[in-house]
C-alpha cells in the first residue's frame, strides 16, 4: 500500500528541511561574507574600486536584504526639503571616486556649489552603517494641448529624484536617525555659507505687487573685532544676542515673542551703522532697513512689515526725524491707518508683527535720545540701550590696530592721557 501513494521524485519533508535549513545558512554566510566585504574594503580598497565591488554584490542581493528610499524633488507642488538637503550634504562628501560633478553659482553668492551628477554615486557610513546616495534624473515628454489653435506639441521635463540604499535591517535607523542628521547637517552647512542680506525699499511707491523690498548681499566688513567700543559694553552685547538666539524655549515658556530690541544713540559717526552691520554679520541674520519715510500709512507699515522674514535685523535708523514723535497723545485724534504714527508702529511690533515670526531682532538708532518719546524707552521696548560715543582709550587702540596694524607705541600713554582728559 505505500509503495501505491510513494512519489518517488518528491524530495521527503526532512530533506526539503535540511536543503532548506543549508539554503538559509549559505543566504546568511553569504549575507554575513557581505557585511564582512564591506567592512573590509572600507579599510583596504581605494574608494572608487569599492563602489564598483559593493554595487555589484549589492545588485545580486538586491530583492532581499537591501531597501530602497526614493527621494524625489517635489512632493506635490512643493519643494521636497529631505531633497534639498541630501543635494547640500552631499556637496560635502565628494570624493576623488566620483568622475562627474555639477557646479553651479546662484547670483550674486560668493561660493560656488558642487554637487554630484546624475547617475554617479556617493557612499556614506554612519554608524556602522553603509549606505549609497545615487541621483536619478528622468526625463518625460508631455503633450501640451493649445484649446485656441487646435494644436498639440510636446514639451520634455525632468524628474529629479535621489535614491539612498542600505540594509534592510537599518530601515528604523536611517528614517529616525540619519535622515535627520542629514538635514540637521544641510541647515548648518547652508547656515556657514549664508551670505548676509540687506532688504531695503529702494523705489516702494506703495505697490506690493513682486514684494516690497529689494535686496543686495550685505558686504559690510564690520565685525566686532573691527568695532571701535567699550569692550565690556561690547562684550555684554556680543553675549546677549547670543544668549537671544539660544532662548527658543524659554521665550516659548514665558509665552512671550522671541524678539529683542535694541537702541542705539550717540553723535552721528559714531559707529552705529557698523555696529548693526557687525551685529549682522555676527548672527548671520539680514538686515532689513525701513526708511519710514517712505511710507504713508500704517496699514502700508503692517504690509512691510509682515513680509519680513525670520532670523533678521529690522533696522529705523534716525527715529527721531522719521516720524512725529509725539503723536501718541492724539493717538485718538488721528483716524487709524489713514497716517503713519509712532503709537501705530509700536503697537504692531509688539503685537502682531512679532507674534507671526521668530528670533526677531529691532534696532532703532538716533542721535537725540533725549527727543525720544518715552513710549519707545519703555523697559521691554528695547532691551538694551547702547550708547555709542566718542573714541574712548580702548577704542583708539582697536583702530590704531586695524588701520595701522600697530599694536603698542610710546605715543600711546600720551594719546590714553589726552582722550581720558577731553572726554
Ligand atoms: N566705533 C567705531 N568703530 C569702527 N569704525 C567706526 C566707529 N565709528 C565710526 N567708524 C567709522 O566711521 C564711519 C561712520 O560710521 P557709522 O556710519 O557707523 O556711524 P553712525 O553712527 O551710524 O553715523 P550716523 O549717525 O551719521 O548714521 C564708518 O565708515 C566707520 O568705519
Amino acid at each position: 500500500m505505500s509503495n501505491m501513494f510513494a512519489m518517488p521524485n518528491v524530495p521527503s519533508t526532512t530533506s526539503v528541511l535540511s536543503t532548506y535549513t543549508a539554503f538559509a545558512a549559505s543566504a546568511m554566510l553569504v549575507k554575513t561574507m557581505l557585511n564582512e566585504v564591506q567592512a573590509m574594503t572600507s579599510q583596504l580598497i581605494p574608494q572608487k574600486l569599492q563602489q564598483k565591488i559593493l554595487s555589484s554584490l549589492g545588485g545580486l542581493f538586491r530583492n532581499s536584504c537591501q531597501l530602497t528610499l526614493i527621494i524625489e524633488e517635489y512632493n506635490g507642488f512643493s519643494i521636497n526639503e529631505i531633497y534639498q538637503a541630501s543635494e547640500v550634504y552631499l556637496s560635502t562628501r565628494i570624493t576623488p571616486s566620483i568622475d562627474q560633478l555639477k557646479v553651479s553659482k546662484a547670483h550674486r553668492e560668493k561660493n560656488l556649489f558642487v554637487t554630484i551628477n546624475k547617475g554617479q554615486k556617493i557612499m556614506d557610513v554612519f554608524e556602522g552603517i553603509h549606505l549609497v546616495w545615487e541621483f536619478v534624473c528622468k526625463e518625460t515628454q508631455n503633450t501640451v494641448v493649445d484649446y485656441e489653435n487646435y494644436s498639440e506639441s510636446t514639451e520634455k521635463s525632468e524628474h529629479r529624484s535621489v535614491v539612498l540604499s542600505f540594509d534592510k535591517r537599518y530601515q528604523e535607523k536611517v528614517l529616525k536617525t540619519y535622515l535627520p542628521y542629514v538635514l540637521e547637517r544641510s541647515k548648518a552647512i547652508k547656515e556657514e555659507n549664508k551670505v548676509v542680506k540687506l532688504h531695503s525699499l529702494g523705489t516702494f511707491n506703495g505697490d506690493f505687487s513682486g514684494g516690497p523690498w529689494g535686496s543686495i548681499n550685505l558686504d559690510h566688513p564690520s565685525t566686532f573685532d573691527t568695532l571701535a567700543m567699550d569692550p565690556i559694553l561690547k562684550q555684554e552685547l556680543m553675549d546677549d544676542l547670543d544668549r537671544f538666539v539660544k532662548r527658543r524655549d524659554f521665550y516659548k515658556r514665558i509665552g512671550k515673542p522671541w524678539k529683542r530690541g535694541y537702541l542705539l544713540y550717540g553723535p552721528p559717526g559714531t559707529g552705529k551703522s557698523s555696529l548693526i552691520a557687525a551685529m549682522a554679520n555676527h548672527l548671520k541674520f539680514d538686515i532689513y532697513d525701513l526708511e519710514l519715510t517712505s511710507l504713508r500709512s500704517n496699514s502700508d507699515l503692517r504690509r512691510l512689515l509682515t513680509s519680513t522674514a525670520n532670523r533678521s535685523i529690522l533696522v529705523i535708523e534716525d527715529i527721531d526725524c522719521s516720524i512725529e514723535l509725539q503723536d501718541r497723545q492724539y493717538a485718538g485724534h488721528n483716524n487709524g491707518d489713514s497716517q503713519l504714527t509712532l503709537s501705530g508702529l509700536l503697537n504692531f511690533i509688539d503685537g502682531l508683527w512679532s507674534s507671526c515670526g521668530d528670533e526677531r531682532i529691532i534696532v532703532f538708532t538716533t542721535n537725540h535720545k533725549d527727543k525720544l518719546d518715552p513710549a519707545l524707552l519703555r523697559p521691554g521696548r528695547m532691551d538694551m540701550h547702547i550708547h555709542m560715543s566718542y573714541c574712548t582709550a580702548s577704542g583708539f587702540k582697536i583702530l590704531a590696530s586695524n588701520y595701522l596694524k600697530i599694536k603698542s607705541h610710546c605715543l600711546f600713554t600720551v594719546i590714553e592721557r589726552l582722550i581720558r582728559k577731553w572726554k
